[in-house]
This record gives structure tokens, C-alpha cells and sequence, in this order.
């Protein structure tokens, strides 16, 4: 986002070598509308000079694309016989704009590796990465420097030795000086100093006198385009992991930009922030927790009820079809009920006596056939009939309504035919019989044989 050249509606403008200038930077003297007064160059034919803090640089190269320009200490005097940048307070901290408390305004380094030099009230003999500076020692105070990463840190600090001044070196971790750094001494150092080091641009100068509100809508669609970024052609797992690091990069950001915001202002931003990057996750977890998971098991109850439901239907749906279509089964008692203790005798057949019953409730006529223990149709022909016909249901064929096995006690219940037996028509001497009546008949015979398989017994009757 950083603001690039052409912004101010100012030409660019050469300063020094340096040719094409823009925004953020201006020329001492320009309209004051052009570029950002921290950004003001001092002009002569050779030098652009910037002011940071209390110290003069050399810019002696300005990189728009990677946002960043470098800068030389002015009063660094690569000639002087023993040179000493002048930097002696925090600088670079990486806080974009920030004023610390001098009213200074930091500017963020690329760089990495920073030069430290400090004074020691007495030799340092036991740490090698001290370099001695001979030309700024005297008897008491004893000058050494060194190269550290990042920072000069407190600890590389010995206990009896103060921080006389420190500087950033090079441009970031591109170059190679590991081992060349760790032996650098005081005049190799100096040669790094000459060649400077980087200053990057701020992110948005205006952002830090920014409300409240511009700094949630900009961290807002900073993050939503991270999220966007991340997110493309992802899983499940990989949204929410965008998720969560989108959140942190809005509380990052947040935290971020209202570092020099006032009191109130920054903890209206981080209590935002840690509401969105906490509550929300918080909020879904507990939706997840106490919503979606219950009826999930809920949904998963269900669905398992509905299955099983679904099977215990079919089987009585099965068992209600089964009971239509095949014979009930019938104790010796209901059959002495059915028939009233055997009251009305139909007739007497081969296989045994036949009795007129009445089933309950509904009054539906039948007819019993009790089978003789000592006939032939009861074992495997009672089984095929009750097998056979009981399942054959068919306008022309006699319908087994159920039967009786009791031991030897055998009955077969059948649908009553109120005309009686087919013999009664063919043998009697009814005047009423004609052969278009046969002929009707014997072709109801051969419908319901064409039905039957097997078995021993059929009254074929309308
Ligand atoms: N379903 C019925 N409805 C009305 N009367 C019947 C029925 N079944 C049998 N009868 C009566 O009982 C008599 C004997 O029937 P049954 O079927 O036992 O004799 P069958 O057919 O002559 O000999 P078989 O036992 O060899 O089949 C029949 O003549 C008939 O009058």
C-alpha cells in the first residue's frame, strides 16, 4: 500500500545524482503540498542529504519498487583516520512513523546486521567478537565493536562496558558476511559503514493519525484479501486454518497500526481485535459445541429411528401380506368354537367329515374339513395342500382360509361355497341343469387346475 510517486500531484524532481524523485519525498523549498516533511532532502550538485533524528544521511539511492532507499551517515568521515558513526539511541526499531519519547521518528531498517561499538571501563580480553578500536581508547576507556544481528543486544553486552553507538549495516540478510562479520574488525566495519544501509517507507504515512474506523476497515480488507489469498482452491481443514490466520493477521495489523495511536484509541482497536480474533472462533466453537453437535447426533438419532422404522415396517408390512395370503393357523379349540363343537356337518368326504363354522369377529362363513388320523391326505399331503393351496388364490379354486395341526388332530379350514359340491350338480337329476352350465363349469375346472400343482382336495362351485 505504500504511496508511490506522482501522488502529491508534484513533478519528480532531481537532487544530488539522484534524478526522478517523488513522493514521499521533497525538495527543501518545494510547494508545501509536495511530498512529506520527514522525506525533505537538502540538495547540492553531488549529495541529497535526508535528516533522521539528530543525524544527517547521504541518500545515495532510492528503490520505489521494493520500497526502500538508502542512506549514508553524513558525519560518518570515511577520511578521518578514526571514523565513529554517531547514532547512539535506539534506532530502526521497525515501528513504521513511530515518535519515541525524544520526539524522534524512528524509521524502519532492511537492515539486518547492525555495527556496535561500546566503552568499557576496563580490557576485554575473554570475548573475541570484541574488536579494539585503539585510535578512540585511552587508558580507562576502552572502545570495541562488533557485528550483531539485528539489534545490538544488551547481551552481547559485557557487564562493565556502556553502548557508545551503533549503526545498521548493508541492505537486509542477503549478503553472504556470516563468517567475514564474525572476524570483521574495526577497519572492515568502518568499510561497511561507508557503504550504508537501508531505510524502507512507511506502509501509509497518513495511516497513523488514522480513526479508529480506517484502521479496522484497513486491517478489515487486509485480512479479507489474505483470506481470499490463502483460501483459493483449498480444503476444509485449509479454511479454517485461513481462517485463523486471517484473524491473526486483523489483530497483527491492529495491534500494528495503533502502536502510535493514543491510549484510548489503541485499546479500543485491541479489545476490537481480540473481540474479533477471539469471540468469533469462541462464538463458533460454541455454536459447534452446544448447536451443530447435538443435532448432529440429533440428525444422526433420526436417521437411524427412520432406518430402523423403515425395516420394521417392511416386516410387517411382509407379515400383514403373509397373513392375507396364507393360511392362519388355528388351535383345536378355536376350530371346536369355529364350529360350534362340531355341529353342522357339511358332508363326508374321502379324507373325512366336513363342518360348516362361522369365524369371529365378522361372521364369515367356512367350511372344516377334520382330517381321519388314518387317511392318506394328512403328513405330506396335508403339508401341500396347506403349502399349496393356501397361497393359490384364484376365483375358480376353493380358498384355504387356514388349517389346525395338533398332533394327529388335523383340520383344513376352507372358504365356504354356500352351493355345495360339484357332484350334487353333476349327478343329480336337477331339471335345472342344462350343458351350457357344463360347459361353464368344466371351463372353471380347467381354469383352476391350470393353478394347481398339487394337492389333495378342490370345490370348485358357483
Ligand atoms: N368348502 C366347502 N363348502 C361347502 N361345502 C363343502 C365344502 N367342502 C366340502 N363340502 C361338503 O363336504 C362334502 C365332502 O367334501 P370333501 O371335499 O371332503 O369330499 P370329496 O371332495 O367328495 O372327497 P375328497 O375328500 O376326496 O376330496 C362335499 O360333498 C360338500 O358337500
Amino acid at each position: 500500500d505504500h504511496v508511490q510517486g506522482g501522488d502529491d500531484g508534484c513533478p519528480p524532481f532531481s537532487c544530488g545524482h539522484l534524478q526522478g524523485i517523488s513522493y514521499p519525498f521533497r525538495r527543501r523549498g518545494d510547494p508545501i503540498e509536495c511530498g512529506v516533511g520527514a522525506y525533505e532532502l537538502g540538495c547540492t550538485s553531488s549529495k541529497a542529504t535526508i535528516h533522521i533524528n539528530t543525524g544527517a544521511y547521504y541518500v545515495t539511492a532510492i528503490n520505489y519498487t521494493g520500497s526502500y532507499f538508502w542512506v549514508m551517515d553524513a558525519n560518518f568521515d570515511t577520511y578521518s583516520s578514526c571514523p565513529l558513526p554517531l547514532w547512539n539511541h535506539l534506532p530502526y526499531s521497525g515501528y513504521y512513523g513511530k515518535l519515541d519519547s525524544n520526539g524522534f521518528r524512528n524509521f524502519a531498517t532492511g537492515s539486518y546486521y547492525r555495527a556496535c561499538f561500546a566503552n568499557c571501563s576496563r580490557a576485554v580480553t575473554d570475548n573475541s567478537k570484541y574488536k579494539p578500536v585503539a585510535c578512540l581508547s585511552a587508558n580507562n576507556s576502552h572502545v570495541y565493536v562488533w557485528v550483531s544481528g539485528y539489534d545490538c543486544r544488551v547481551d552481547d553486552l559485557e557487564p562493565y562496558c556502556g553502548y557508545l553507538s551503533m549503526i545498521p549495516l548493508g541492505d537486509g540478510y542477503s549478503f553472504d558476511w556470516q563468517i567475514q562479520l564474525q572476524d570483521a574488525n574495526y577497519a572492515d566495519i568502518t568499510q561497511l559503514i561507508t557503504r550504508g544501509f537501508t531505510v524502507l517507507f512507511p506502509v501509509d504515512t497518513n495511516a497513523w493519525s488514522g480513526s479508529v474506523s480506517k484502521t479496522i476497515n484497513i486491517c478489515l480488507n487486509d485480512s479479507i484479501s489474505y483470506f481470499k489469498e490463502e483460501i483459493s482452491d483449498a480444503s476444509m481443514v485449509k479454511r479454517i486454518r485461513a481462517y485463523f490466520w486471517s484473524e491473526m493477521h486483523f489483530y497483527q495489523c491492529v495491534a500494528y497500526r495503533s502502536y502510535n495511536s493514543d491510549y484510548t484509541t489503541t485499546s479500543i482497536l485491541v479489545v476490537i481485535a481480540i473481540v474479533s480474533a477471539i469471540a468469533i472462533p469462541k462464538f463458533l466453537f460454541v455454536l459447534c459445541r452446544f448447536l451443530l453437535a447435538p443435532l448432529a447426533v440429533l440428525i444422526f438419532l433420526a436417521y437411524k429411528y427412520w432406518k430402523t422404522r423403515i425395516t420394521i415396517d417392511a416386516v410387517e408390512k411382509f407379515l400383514r401380506i403373509q397373513q392375507m395370503i396364507g393360511p392362519t393357523r388355528y388351535s383345536y379349540t378355536d376350530i371346536v368354537a369355529i364350529t360350534s363343537h362340531f355341529r353342522d356337518k357339511l358332508g363326508q368326504g374321502g379324507y373325512g367329515s366336513v363342518y360348516k363354522g362361522v369365524l369371529l369377529p365378522g361372521g364369515v362363513h367356512i367350511a372344516v374339513k377334520m382330517l381321519e388320523g388314518n387317511s392318506s391326505c394328512n403328513g405330506e399331503d396335508f403339508i401341500s395342500e396347506v403349502s399349496t393351496i393356501g397361497r393359490i388364490h384364484h376365483v375358480n379354486v376353493v380358498r384355504l382360509v387356514g388349517f389346525c395341526a395338533e398332533e394327529m388332530r388335523r383340520a383344513l379350514v376352507y372358504e365356504y361355497m354356500p352351493h355345495g359340491s360339484l357332484d350334487k350338480f353333476i349327478f343329480s337329476a336337477d331339471k335345472r341343469f342344462s350343458w351350457d352350465k357344463l360347459n361353464e363349469i368344466a371351463l372353471g375346472i380347467a381354469k383352476g387346475i391350470n393353478y394347481l400343482h398339487q394337492g389333495c382336495d378342490m370345490q370348485i362351485l358357483h
